[in-house]
Formats: structure tokens, sequence, C-alpha cells
């Protein structure tokens, strides 16, 4: 709009459309900075262009030649050689010139991007800008396939913005297709370096359906693509073929599967490998997945392409359906990836019930290193629950072994809460016969409660260490009564720990004492320990949470020789010794429950073990029993 100012009133005239302006060095900032991650792109737009352009001349004439040769020795520069359908002179000004403008979406043009041409990779129109990345300039010569009469044409497009074109004399292009040259930008010369483009080329290009070679400056020739992918390749054998798989696994992700799972998803035009990872895997850190599209690699660090839970495999795919971001370095999330990803999931979770079916020996292997993954699985699918559960591994009484296995051997599976609890009391259950499991562990718990679903005949209830202690054998009242003494002396140095003490028959015998206590009860001993050290507003806020404090049970066990000899001397023993010993022993049951220390109990600890030391030396003296047997 311009204003004209017409005596004192102001008219507004309009004026006729204009046309953006374009600043290319602008736009060439925006994508090497913020649209792509590295200037590296710049190789996989040409052999993409070169690949597009060889397909739509296939579709002219099937039997036409495709070769792609990126020749390396132009002075600094690289040179990419195609024998596609070329450009005309007009094709040129359309398509090459304008940014944005693709000859590969419908032939009206359109631009609904999903509806692009299934045919080729490019869609977008702005790949070649990616080149201005590292080259100043960009020289096309072509020749059209579709007017086989109309002259070759040189453009000349340059950083700035600014492009020439002319036509060149007939007959001195012979054949169809396309030439581009870079003349690389100073800061740009690394990324066409002759053994950086190799290595490019390879990277982006191992599965293009077409001829790819690097020429160097000697003439020395590399094949940059390996074509078909090695899972479209006939082998003589099932074995023959998983070895080549498992070896290509090796060569791309630099490890050896466990086993190899085919991907083919016609609907997408997907097909490829999932690769099983022999090693854990971190559910946090999910592994890439490289994913091709129509050969071109797309990226390899494709989390989205495998659903969350199957974090133990990694795939490379090679798809014609699945859309890329104008990046092409990811995958746009639609509803087609959604479904893919839904597809993949059912796949692997088909090998698996594959592997229970029949080779149990290979899903043992696998759950020894993925058991975790299947745990975190099995909880939300009741099918696989069905079909791993009895397989998984646990932490037991019976040591580690699958659910199956020990629920045969105890029809009442307990099952702990905490790790904390099943340490405490492993050994005094496994002792008395009883059957229990580890559910301390992230979703163990969980899962072995939901076994009696799998293995109707089975129950299963939790256990608390109270529980065991309720089930310890009591001891007669005649004994009960001669270990009072000692009982009195034992109560009196627990209560100092807030712990009571009871006197019980259990097994193993070896085992002297055992502390019962849970963590609840823990919390609430600091708790009120806190308030009692607080000031008045924190000892109000502590108090009024205050439940009745918990205490710590000492058992000791009256079958064990020890206990039963302090007992008899309690009566006639230096009182010193014998508090000391309760103390070891109250020592000595805290280190079995392996539940963390305080800087009080390692004090007590070592209190202990220093007096019993004091004690044996003093035995051991000129008139103990040691000086007694030297002097003999
Ligand atoms: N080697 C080539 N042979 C023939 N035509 C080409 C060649 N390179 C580019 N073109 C033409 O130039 C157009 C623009 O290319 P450009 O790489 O910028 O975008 P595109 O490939 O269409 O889409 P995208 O941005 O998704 O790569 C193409 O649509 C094609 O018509």
């Amino acid at each position: 709009m311009q204003e004209e100012e017409v005596g004192s009133t102001p008219v507004t005239t309009p004026q006729p459309g204009h046309t953006f302006q374009v600043d290319l060095r602008g736009l060439v900032d925006l994508l090497s900075h913020h649209l792509y991650s590295s200037p590296r792109v710049y190789l996989r737009e040409l052999m993409q262009n070169a690949v597009d352009a060889i397909t739509a001349r296939r579709l002219l004439d099937p039997s036409a030649p495709a070769r792609i040769t990126i020749r390396t020795d132009a002075g600094g520069g690289i040179v990419v050689e195609d024998s596609g359908v070329g450009l005309t002179e007009s094709d040129v000004h359309t398509f090459l010139a304008t940014i944005g403008r693709s000859s590969k979406r419908g032939a009206d043009g359109e631009l609904d991007l999903s509806a692009a041409r299934a045919d080729f990779i490019g869609q977008f129109g702005i790949g070649l800008l990616a080149c201005f990345v590292v080259a100043d300039e960009i020289t096309v010569v072509s020749r059209s396939a579709r007017e086989p009469g109309a002259p070759a044409v040189e453009w000349h497009g340059r950083s700035d913005g600014t492009y020439s074109i002319r036509t060149l004399p007939v007959g001195s292009v012979a054949q169809p297709g396309t030439t581009v040259t870079l003349t690389p930008r100073a800061d740009g010369s690394e990324w066409l370096e002759p053994g950086r483009v190799v290595q490019l080329a390879r990277h982006f290009g191992s599965l293009l359906r077409y001829q790819v070679e690097v020429v160097d400056r000697h003439g020395d020739v590399v094949r940059v693509n390996d074509t078909p992918p090695v899972w479209e390749r006939p082998y003589g054998s099932p074995l023959a073929r998983r070895e080549a798989l498992a070896a290509y696994g090796r060569q791309v992700f630099d490890f050896n599967p466990l086993d190899t799972i085919d991907l083919d998803i016609p609907l997408v035009g997907l097909k490829g490998v999932a690769f099983v990872l022999p090693t854990p895997a971190h559910p946090t850190k999910r592994s890439g997945n490289r994913v091709h599209l129509k050969g071109m690699l797309l990226s390899d660090q494709a989390t989205e392409l495998v659903p969350d839970w199957a974090f133990f495999v990694s795939c490379v795919v090679d798809t014609t359906g699945l859309r890329p971001t104008a990046s092409r370095e990811a995958l746009y999330e639609d509803e087609t990836l959604a479904a893919v990803r839904d597809a993949i999931g059912e796949r692997v979770r088909q090998w698996l019930t594959g592997l229970a079916a029949s080779d149990l020996a290979l899903l043992r292997r696998f759950l020894d290193v993925h058991h975790l993954a299947v745990k975190a699985l099995a909880r939300y699918d009741d099918q696989l629950l069905a079909l791993l559960l009895p397989w998984l591994p646990f932490e037991t009484t019976d040591g580690t072994v699958s659910l199956d296995e020990f629920a045969r051997a105890h029809p009442v599976v307990l099952v702990t809460q905490t790790v904390e609890e099943f340490r405490q009391v492993a050994p005094i259950a496994a002792a008395a016969g009883m059957g229990v499991v580890n559910g301390g562990y992230v979703y163990d718990r969980d899962l072995v409660h939901q076994l009696p679903l799998v293995r109707p005949g089975v129950t299963v209830a939790d256990l608390d260490p109270e529980t065991v202690s309720a089930h310890l054998d009591s001891v007669d009242p005649a004994a009960e009564l001669a270990a009072a003494p000692f009982l009195a002396r034992a109560r009196a140095v627990a209560d100092r720990f807030d712990t009571d003490v009871a006197l019980r028959s259990f097994q193993p015998v070896g085992v002297p004492a055992m502390l019962v206590d849970n963590r609840e009860a823990r919390h609430e001993r600091r708790r009120s320990e806190l308030s009692s050290k607080a000031d008045e507003l924190w000892a109000g806020i502590l108090g009024s949470l205050s439940a009745s404090t918990p205490r710590a049970q000492l058992i000791l066990n009256h079958l064990n020789p020890l206990i039963r000899k302090l007992a008899e001397m309690a009566g006639t023993a230096d009182p010193q010794l014998s508090e000391t010993a309760i103390e070891a022993l109250y020592g000595q049951a805290l280190l079995l429950s392996r539940r963390p220390l305080r800087p009080t109990d390692h004090a007590l600890l070592n209190r202990s073990f220093l007096g019993l030391l004091e004690f044996a030396t003093q035995a051991a003296g000129p008139t103990g029993p040691g000086q007694e047997k030297a002097q003999s």
C-alpha cells in the first residue's frame, strides 16, 4: 500500500500484488542451525534427488539405466551424476529455482504432503538448499529424458540468492540425466573431503535401491550400497539366513544378537529385522532403531518406532509408507506411525510366544538377560502374563528359580513386601520349610500375586516378619523360668535400643538371635527420636503425627548352644560379661537383618566387639586358661 496526499485528505490507492522476496542467506542459516542436526545432510539430499530422478525416469522407461556416481576429484568440491529423468529449462525455473516447489508431489502440485507420491523420497522442495550449508555455488547440468529433443541446460545458483541459466549446444551432453557440482564454502570444505564423502554416502545410502559409487581422483571406485538388504536375499537354509542376519546386526550395532525377529508390515511397505540385545538394557535409555525411507537412512536413533516396553530390541527397517519430518531426521508422529509401533510390538510378542512353545533354552537365556523388561510388560499384558509368568526368575528361599518351579515345591507361596524383610526372614523361614519369594524388587510382589490366575491350585500370601515370629515354637514354661535372670538382663540391655526380647525355639540352630523389625516401625521410632530432640514447633508437629511407638523384637533362639550357656551362667557370671554378650548378640542380629546401620548401631558393634576381646584377653591372662595350658 502506498499513501498519496490529495489536498489535506489522505487517500489510499491499492497497488498491484507483490511477491515475497527470499533472503537465501537467512534461509540457509535457518536450515543449517535450526532444521538439520549437521551439515552432513547435504550428501543425503543430493543422493536422494538422484534416486528420485532415476525412479521418475523408470516410470517412463523401466529399462532405463540406474547409476549414481559421486566424484571427489573436483578440486575440493564434489560432483554427483545420475542417469535420472533430468530437467528442461522450464523445469529448472519451476522446480530447481523455486524454493518449496517440488516435482514429486501430485500431478497438480498440491500442497498436501501426505499425498506426496509414494515413489519418491523428496517432497518438500527445500532439499537442494541443504547444499548451501557447505557450498557457495551449485552448478546443475541436466538433460531431460521426458523431452529428449530439448537442449541440455546449465543452472548456476549462488548462496547470495542469485542464479543464472543457459542452454548448452546440442550434443554437448550425451545422455539424459543430471550432474550436480558443489564448490565448497570456506567453512564447509571438511564435509567434502573424499574420505568423509565415502563415510557419509555409506552412512545414508547403504540400502539405496540403485547402484551408488564414489570415485576418487585416482579413479578408484568404492561401492556405497549392498543391495538387496540382507533380509531380502535368498539363503540356502533357515540357519544360513539367521547367521547372515546376526552378522549384519553385529556390523550395524556392534553386538552379537541373542536372536533376530523378522519384521514385515505390508501396509506401510515396511521390512526389516529386530535384533534382540544380548545384555540388559536400561528401560530409560532406549536403544536406537535405524529407519530407512525407501532405502535412505532417515534416523539411527528412532526410539519412536517400537513400543516403550520393547527396549530389549534394536531394529533396522526400510519402509515406503512412513512420513519423515521436514529435516528428514525423524519420523512424523501420526496414526500410521502409532499403528506401525503396535504392529512391531505384536510381532515381538509373537516371538516370545513362539519361544515359550518351541525353544525353552533360548527363552531361558532371554529371560536371564531381560526379565526386568518382561516383568514390566507382563503386568499390563494378560496374554503375556499367562505365557511367561511361570518362567520368570524370582529370588526365593530356594535360590533364584522360576515361579513355576517354586510353586511346585511350595503350594503356599509367601511373598515379602521389601528386600529387607526377605533378608530377615529368609534363613529362618527356609529352615522352617516355608517358601518365601522376595517381593521387594520392582514389579515382583504384584506379579507373584497374579500367579493363582495362571496356576489355579497355588495360594499366594503376603508375609511379614511378625508372621514369621508368630510361627516360631514357644519355649516350655520351665525352661523360660530357668532363663528368667538372663532374659531380665537381656530386656534391660535391649530396652536401650527400644527393643523387646523374646525366647523361642527355631531353626537353624546356628542362628542365636534374630531381630524382627519392619520399616514402618523403624520410621515411627526415628520420628519419635527426632521429636524428642526438636524445638517446640517441630516437636508439636512431629508429636501430632505420633502413634504408639512400635518396637523391634530381639528373638533369642533357645535351641542355640550359646544362648543356653549364657542363660545357665546368668546368675553366676560377671554381669558386665553378660551385658556385653547380649549387646554383641543384638549387634549380630542387627547385621543379619541387613537394615541400614545408624551411627549408634556402629558404636554398639564396636563397643561389644572390643568388650568381648577384652574379656577374652583377661581370660587368657597370667591366671587364665591360656596360661595354664602354656605351663602344662
Ligand atoms: N538430480 C536431479 N534430477 C532431476 N531433478 C532434480 C534433481 N535434483 C533436484 N531436482 C528437481 O528439483 C526439485 C527441488 O529439489 P529439492 O531437493 O530442493 O526438493 P525435493 O527433492 O523435491 O523435496 P525435498 O525438500 O523433500 O528434498 C525436485 O523436486 C526436482 O524436480
